[in-house]
């Protein structure tokens, strides 16, 4: 068992890394959040498997717990199914120390979390990621929030977990397209903080896809860590917190583009982090060899390094400029200058922007 600590300068929380843990999720939300309610929203698609883990384990733990199952996709990460959980809650009468138990993915941890940062004005929230990439990244920081058509995650707020759960199990019932999702997230981290970790991940590519239960541990913890850092060293993203942001301003855009129904968050950031680091290469910033490697690795686990589908680059750039980084009408990205180092940059010019869209689009050599 690990645990990260996230001091805050307001709040601090724990965030529990344990296989197994599920099965005591009541007691440990009971130590973090005690109440004699709780509210459980959990992705439909795990609600007879881990939500039924979950609930009983609240039973057990005392809680009168309301369960309210969450619609499956990115499509559903909306203002109208907040409103429906919300409908949830008042009809349940919960109080303002009542928990928000959100058990599933980042779309779950997003869309509960926003309801939990609103409702009464803001109640506790518990994380409970079952997916690596909610394990790894989104169920840490307090980030949450829903998409529009114009942009994801558009609408939200920062309200940070009273607690943070991961029960590193629940991955084996996980598809492996969204295994793969999360290890973008972790390519990701190692190319904006942790050059070794990228060494790491290069190395342990298989242990990682064979679901090698002490390999896994290690990534969730690896991982937990660098994000924690991050977030301690810059809460509201006022600076070294856009770093995360890596690959982001394209992969939004993408997933905007496409309707939020062709690829996954972690494939269109796997997308991003190639475009981003391609314009870096452009313009100098870094060596093209950091672009191989990157290429290589995420092929390896099987994401996308180029896409044919996209909508064109000047829809995409369009998009590009509601990014929340966007300041004074500029976009901003952040672009590698080598394994483990990112800066911000915002005077890429569209054109340079646009080739690096072009190149996403073009069909990979042999
Ligand atoms: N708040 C943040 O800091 C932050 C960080 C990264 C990503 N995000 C957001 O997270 C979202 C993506 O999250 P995601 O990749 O977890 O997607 P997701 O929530 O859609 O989960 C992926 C899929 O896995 C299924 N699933 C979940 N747990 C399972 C399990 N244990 N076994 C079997 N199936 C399971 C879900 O039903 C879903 O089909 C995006 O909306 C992204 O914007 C937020
Ligand atoms: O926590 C952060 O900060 C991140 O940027 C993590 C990202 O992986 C995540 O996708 C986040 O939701 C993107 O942030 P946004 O502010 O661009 O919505
Ligand atoms: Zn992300």
């Amino acid at each position: 068992m690990a645990t990260v600590n996230v001091t805050l300068p307001h709040h601090r929380y724990e965030v529990r890394i344990e296989p197994g843990s599920l099965v005591r999720l009541g007691l440990l939300v009971r130590e973090a959040s005690p109440h004699d309610r709780a509210a459980l929203v959990v992705d439909e698609q795990i609600a007879s498997s881990h939500g039924r883990v979950a609930a009983r384990s609240l039973s057990a733990a005392d809680y009168d717990t309301q369960v309210a199952n969450m619609p499956t996709g990115e499509k559903h990460k909306t203002l109208g199914t907040v409103r429906g959980l919300y409908e949830v809650l008042l009809n349940a009468r919960l109080e303002r120390k009542s928990p928000v138990v959100a058990l599933g993915g980042g779309i779950t941890g997003d869309t509960a979390g926003f309801v939990a940062a609103t409702y009464l004005r803001g109640v506790p929230l518990v994380q409970c990621p079952t997916t690596l990439l909610a394990m790894v990244d989104a169920s840490v920081g307090g980030k949450v929030g829903v998409n529009v058509p114009q942009g994801k995650n558009l609408i939200g707020a920062f309200h940070q977990p009273t607690l943070v759960v991961i029960d590193p199990d629940t991955l084996r019932t996980l598809p492996e397209r969204e295994l793969r999702c999360g290890l973008a997230e972790c390519v990701k981290h190692a190319v904006i903080r942790d050059e070794a970790l990228f060494d790491w991940l290069e190395d342990r590519r298989d242990d990682i896809l064979k679901l090698d239960s002490d390999t896994m541990t290690t990534l969730v913890e690896r991982n937990v860590a660098i994000k924690a850092a991050v977030v301690m060293e810059d809460e509201k993203e006022a600076g070294v917190r856009a770093h995360l942001n890596f690959g982001h301003t394209f992969a939004h855009a993408i997933e905007a583009g496409t309707e939020y129904g062709t690829y996954h968050h972690g494939e269109a950031v796997s997308l991003g982090m190639v475009a981003a680091t391609r314009l870096a290469v452009d313009r100098g910033l870094c060596r093209a060899g950091v672009l191989d490697r990157l290429v290589t690795l995420l092929e390896a686990v099987g994401l996308p390094t180029s896409a044919e589908d996209l909508p064109a680059a000047e829809k995409l750039l369009d998009l590009m400029r509601s990014d929340k980084k966007v300041a004074d009408g500029r976009i901003r990205l952040v672009l590698p200058t080598r394994l483990g180092e990112v800066v911000i940059v915002n005077d890429a010019p569209d054109e340079a922007i646009a080739a690096a869209w072009g190149a996403l689009s073009e069909k990979p050599t042999d």
